[in-house]
């Protein structure tokens, strides 16, 4: 029987301060030794199953390891590791991309766990803030698994009852730092479920060097750049419209230029038209005649936009109860409208009547053009409401390198700095325009969490080819493309 001794006043306690309350001794179950053992045998019980059930192939192999030993003794467990290590090294050389996939990261996966996620994790969650004590004991959120990607890590975690997302995504450093990792991503992945993405390496350290020009374009993933996860970065088009913000020698010109070369198959075959306005006479015109439509002079750049306006408005007249959304075609192929320094022409222009036919224009654009396949990519160095009034009418923003933290959500939207867009660090080096150029901040569709990038750089020479490989007509006919040329 459990025999229960009372509490009782600590009468041996002294305490100075007169409005202590007065200690209890709690009171003391004694427990007979078979409930003891009862409860221990439990414990290794659920221990082993657990360990069955999160490392069925470590305890297989050792199960089997032991099993060998026992029987045949330990030549044998010897010759079966060396044929077993002959056979993985062998796969390796053969076939490194499947045996990456299938034994090289689950390996690495187990032992970041075991080396570093496991042992630093009570410590890197009471240090975050992101344990909690309840009644003396110490909860802590559940570490669930941990995935390795040639780049990264990803750490899935269970949140404690009552956290929410920005209860991490404000720990993020901290995070980064306790697991000796630059970055910390927080993403969900489903109700109190988090993913932690810890980059072990920068995919986005150096610059890419143009893409090739892609076979077949879809004009909703059109490549790009690359994302921090080392996975393309691909950019809508069709169906959208897409401010680029970023301060000067952001790197805003290879956004624009590498969106041209992903389209140059369907450009070639006439299902898309590019029209660009470049009214600082510098980024766009190296390259215009790969364009339908060139103009510089602000007086020409309003009559472009409102000759896309007119063409705007034909389509959708002929469109009306027929159809809802548009599929590019010779005879109606979809037109991008390319704007370099869009305030050049809505905030800094000195004729008023020009500035005012601008904005209508490209106000009308934004809110109709995208059912009847028009398109605006326009590049902005200065986010301010101010500048750009209509900024939000860009469904897709993109944060290049930005020169306050402020202009961080302008561009992306509330919260979104804290979310991890760190535009305004995107490092820079006046002795090298290339350090952390065309790095930008950008939000999926997927997920309102926002994702690094980086753009590929298009040189002087890609432009030059890009326009050899346009009007070549012996490389290939533009019949060829028509079939690769579909849209969204
Ligand atoms: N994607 C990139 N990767 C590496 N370096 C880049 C990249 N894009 C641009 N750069 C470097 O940065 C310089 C400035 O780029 P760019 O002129 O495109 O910037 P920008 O944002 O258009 O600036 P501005 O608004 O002043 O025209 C380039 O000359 C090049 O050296």
């Amino acid at each position: 029987m459990l025999r229960r001794s009372h509490g009782e006043v600590a009468g041996d306690l002294v305490t100075t301060s007169p409005g202590a309350p007065l200690m209890f001794r709690p009171t003391v179950v004694q427990t007979p030794v078979f409930i003891t053992i009862i409860i221990l045998a439990w414990r290794v019980l659920r221990g082993l199953a657990r360990a069955i059930y999160r490392h069925p192939i470590v305890v297989l192999v050792s199960l089997s390891v032991l099993t060998v030993v026992a029987r045949y003794g330990w030549e044998w467990v010897a010759g079966s590791l060396g044929t077993i290590a002959v056979a993985l090294t062998g796969w390796a050389l053969i076939d490194r991309a499947s045996f990456a996939r299938w034994v090289g990261w689950r390996l690495l996966a187990y032992w970041r766990l075991v080396r570093i996620y496991r042992p630093h994790w009570q410590f890197a969650m009471s240090g975050a803030g992101l344990s909690r004590m309840a009644r003396g004991l110490e909860y802590r959120p559940g570490l669930v698994r941990v995935v390795c990607t040639p780049v990264a890590d990803q750490v899935t975690v269970k949140m404690l009852k009552g956290q929410s997302v920005a209860d991490w995504s404000g720990r993020t450093d901290h995070l980064a730092h306790a697991f000796g990792s630059r970055h910390c991503r927080v993403s969900v992945t489903r109700a109190g479920v988090l993913r932690l993405t810890f980059s072990r390496r920068d995919p986005l350290a150096k610059p890419i060097a143009a893409l090739p020009i892609p076979e077949r374009v879809l004009l909703h993933a059109v490549p790009v750049g690359l994302r921090e996860d080392g996975k393309p970065w691909m950019l809508k088009l069709h169906g959208t419209h897409v401010l680029v913000a970023g301060a000067t020698g952001a790197g805003k010109g290879s956004i624009l230029w590498s969106a041209v070369r992903g389209l140059l198959p369907a450009i070639r075959a006439g299902l898309v038209e590019v029209v660009a306005l470049d009214p600082k006479l510098m980024e766009l015109s190296y390259g215009r005649r790969i364009f339908r439509r060139y103009a510089s002079t602000p007086e020409d750049c309003a009559k472009a936009l409102e000759e896309v306006v007119t063409l705007m408005q034909d389509r959708a007249g002929l469109y009306a109860g027929h159809h809802r959304s548009h599929t590019p075609t010779i005879e109606y192929p979809f037109v991008l409208v390319l704007v370099d320094e869009v305030a050049f022409l809505t905030a800094y222009q000195n004729d008023k009547g020009l500035k005012e036919r601008v904005k209508a224009a490209l106000a009308t654009l934004t809110t109709q053009g995208r059912s009847v396949g028009v398109g605006v990519l326009a590049a902005l160095q200065d986010p301010r409401k101010e500048v750009m009034n209509i900024r939000n009418l860009f469904p897709d923003r993109i944060a290049m390198r930005l020169d306050e933290s402020e202009q961080v959500d302008m561009v992306l939207g509330e919260g979104a700095r804290q979310r991890g867009a760190v535009a305004d660090l995107i490092p820079r080096d006046p002795a090298n325009p290339s350090v952390g150029s065309g790095t930008a901040y950008v939000r999926l569709g997927t997920s309102p969490q926002p994702v690094r990038v980086r753009a590929a750089y298009v040189a002087d020479s890609d432009i030059r080819d890009m326009v050899a490989w346009l009007t070549n007509e012996d490389e290939q006919t533009p019949a060829d493309h028509e079939a690769s040329g579909e849209a969204a």
